[in-house]
């Protein structure tokens, strides 16, 4: 039986299931669709995205079905240009753009629209959703003139290979060891699961030997990410596009939903606050690197993600007011930040 024979099998039993026996069936899920992700050793569909060079400080990934305007989007605010029209999957490959802003420079990528299915290897999609895990923001684009379904739809897409969004990763320390059994810690009240669903998931995964130790009070699902551990915890932002094609009281529903930008590509509308809540999201910093004797070179700032660490080697200990080069804190400093 194929792996999605398998996933198809379990599905309907969820629904009959005692909250006990559901986190089973969550766990054998998962990691079934995580097979389904892994690259195939054959030929056919592959877990990999497209294979465009990340550049500058961040990369953000556009993501949204067909003809929302995410390549009209890429020519208004990068000097790239990518093919719109009004026809579904104009775009079929990865186009970078760069957008430069308080001295960042921001990798847009246009990617081809994806439809439901897409993370089950449908069309491009599971390509663009692949694509999606290597960004450091994520931009759910929306048509404001279309149904609100459609956000819950890529939601559920990103979600199929592992991106988590607008979360934090759950405050679990889980260690392997090869020996010792499990030992099995919860700081805080477990509200939404419980020890013995822990344990009988350990033993699915076949995990006898481990620590764990809960701080927070996660539900199954998020224990099953910390146990897979492949998960990628990414801000997102929801941008609802053609507003010009909407009433007033339509924009201002959309405009109150959490983490939402409503704008216009077509009659430039919002586009700069677009571009500074993402520059927001990013948390970039930036820091100025001087010479000894000399002022702060202003006109060149290195751009790090907020909450990065920097190891500054022995040698640059007294970096501050003392001689660095530009150039070199760029390396040193690209080379330690973790994503
Ligand atoms: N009314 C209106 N139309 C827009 C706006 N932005 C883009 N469009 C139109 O929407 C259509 C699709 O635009 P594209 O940029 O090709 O959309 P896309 O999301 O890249 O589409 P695919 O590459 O096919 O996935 C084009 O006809 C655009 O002119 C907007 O702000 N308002
Ligand atoms: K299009
Ligand atoms: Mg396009």
């Amino acid at each position: 039986m194929g792996i999605v024979e398998k996933i198809k099998e379990i599905e309907p039993q969820k629904n009959k299931a005692t909250e006990y026996h559901l986190g089973l069936l969550k766990a054998k899920l998962a990691r079934y669709r995580a097979q389904l992700l892994e690259p195939a050793s054959k030929s056919g569909p592959t877990g990999t995205g497209f294979d465009v060079q990340k550049s500058g400080d961040a990369r953000v990934a556009l993501i949204g079905f067909p003809s929302v305007g995410k390549s009209t989007l890429l020519g208004k605010v990068t000097h790239t240009a990518s093919e719109t029209a009004a026809y579904e999957f104009t775009t079929l490959t990865a186009i970078p753009g760069v957008i430069e802003y308080k001295g960042a420079r921001i990798q847009l990528l246009d990617l081809p629209g994806i439809v439901e299915g897409a993370s089950q290897g449908r069309g491009r999609g599971r390509q663009v959703v692949a694509t999606a895990k290597t960004a450091d923001l994520i931009l759910i684009m929306l048509d404001a003139t279309k149904s609100e379904e459609h956000r819950r739809l890529l939601e559920f897409e990103l979600d199929a290979v592992g991106i988590r969004l607008n979360k934090n990763k759950p405050d679990v320390v889980f260690k392997r060891k090869t020996t010792g059994g499990i030992t099995f810690n919860a700081t805080v009240k477990l509200t939404k699961t419980d020890e013995k669903t822990i344990r009988t998931i350990l033993a699915g995964y076949k995990l006898h030997n481990c620590d764990i130790m809960i701080r927070e009070d996660i539900t199954t699902d998020e224990f099953i990410d910390v146990l897979i551990g492949t998960r990628k915890y990414l801000p997102c932002l929801y941008v609802y596009n053609k507003i010009d094609s909407i009433s007033i009281e339509q924009l201002d529903k959309v405009a109150r939903q959490p983490n939402s930008v409503v704008i216009s590509c077509e009659m430039d509308l919002n586009l700069d606050y677009l571009i500074e809540r993402m520059w927001d999201e990013l948390k970039l910093v930036k820091v100025y690197t001087k010479k000894r004797g000399a002022h702060p070179d202003l006109s060149d700032p290195v751009c790090l993600r907020k909450g990065a660490t920097i190891e500054v080697h022995t040698f640059f200990v007294a970096f501050l007011g003392s001689a660095i080069n530009a150039d070199y804190f760029r390396t040193c400093a690209t080379a330690s930040i973790a994503h």
